[in-house]
């Protein structure tokens, strides 16, 4: 009897998030890390359907940096980065488009079916959303550097957005946008979801990653941090603390949250069923970050 009435406790402390999530946008990011273990991709998906079938709209926006970097060097090219961009040249391109919409992204499209999901992939090769720029960064000295095919994203198609959320469908978004010219664009994908998150004005936007959130020092998981405010995490970065890969996923939180984003969730895709412990449980679960 016990064991009945904790979970119907479970359902009840549910409800309560269930009714405040009901029609709201949350943008849910799906590292390359993360998509190194096929379980917790599952798991994560299984979550993201359950979110659609109690009345939110996820969107997933996914990376897959490690699959592109493996396809790249098969092909001969050395794989190289710029402030956490890769270089993107015409061949870097072509490879990372069909990985990331082909492979990766035909494959969540996929996996969320097999759960009893709807799901369609919004991509180049089949209904382009993301409108995006060439990103063009400096060095040290203010001097450009050029990164090739690497962009950014300007705009969404709201309106396909909108309509496949209402339609009871999952949109499956690979960090690819195409420029005024038709051309496509190679897009980190922190900084993809980030965008995404702030243009659709997104209630939440959750980093599923490989590592249980920010840590203050990464060899000792006691010092999780569950709460970050925007300043904090400005000195984090600072300090050095945040570092490699974290840096790039922090600053696109930032940027979301200065143009209204609600939250931030940094979280672990490999610990059993985060996403729905995140969203809707009081005691939440990773590093937030707010305003
Ligand atoms: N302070 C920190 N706390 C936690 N992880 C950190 C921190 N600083 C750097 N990292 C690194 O950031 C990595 C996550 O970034 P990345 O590998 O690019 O993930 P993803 O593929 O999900 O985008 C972690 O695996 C970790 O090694
Ligand atoms: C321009 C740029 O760097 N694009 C990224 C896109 C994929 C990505 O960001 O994947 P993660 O989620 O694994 O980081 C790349 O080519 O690796």
């Amino acid at each position: 009897m016990d064991q009945a009435l904790s979970k119907v406790k479970v359902l009840v402390e549910a409800l309560e998030w269930i009714r405040r999530f009901r029609d709201r946008y949350v943008v849910v990011k799906l590292g390359g890390s993360a998509l190194e273990e096929p379980e917790s991709v599952k798991r994560c998906l299984a979550d993201v359907v359950f979110m659609e079938a109690v009345g939110m709209r996820p969107i997933l926006v996914h990376g897959g940096g490690k699959a592109i970097s493996r396809s790249v060097a098969e092909a001969g090219i050395e794989p190289r980065f710029v402030q956490g961009r890769r270089y993107t040249d015409e061949k870097t391109l072509e490879i990372a488009t069909r990985v990331l919409t082909e492979e990766i992204c035909a494959s969540l499209v996929d996996l969320i079916k097999t759960q009893g999901g709807r799901a369609v992939g919004l991509h180049v090769n089949e209904q382009p959303v993301l409108e995006g720029k060439k990103l063009t960064l400096q060095d040290a000295n203010g001097e450009s550097i050029d990164l090739g095919r690497v962009g950014y994203v300007t705009g969404i198609r709201e309106d396909v957005i909108h309509s496949v959320c209402r339609g009871g469908v999952i949109p499956v978004l690979p960090s690819i946008a195409i420029d005024t010219e038709g051309g496509s664009l190679n897009v980190n994908a922190d900084t993809a979801a980030a965008a995404i998150a702030a243009l659709i004005g997104a209630e939440k936007l959750v980093f599923l990653s490989d590592v249980p959130g920010i840590f203050l020092n990464k060899e000792d998981p006691s010092t999780l941090v569950p709460h970050l405010t925007i300043r904090r995490c400005r000195e984090l970065i600072g300090d050095g603390t945040i570092a490699t890969g974290m840096v790039p996923k922090v600053e696109a939180a930032l940027d979301a949250l200065e143009v209204g984003v609600g939250k931030v969730h940094i979280i672990d895709a490999n610990i059993p069923h985060s996403l729905l412990l995140e969203v809707y449980s009081d005691q939440g679960i990773g590093t937030e970050i707010v305003g």
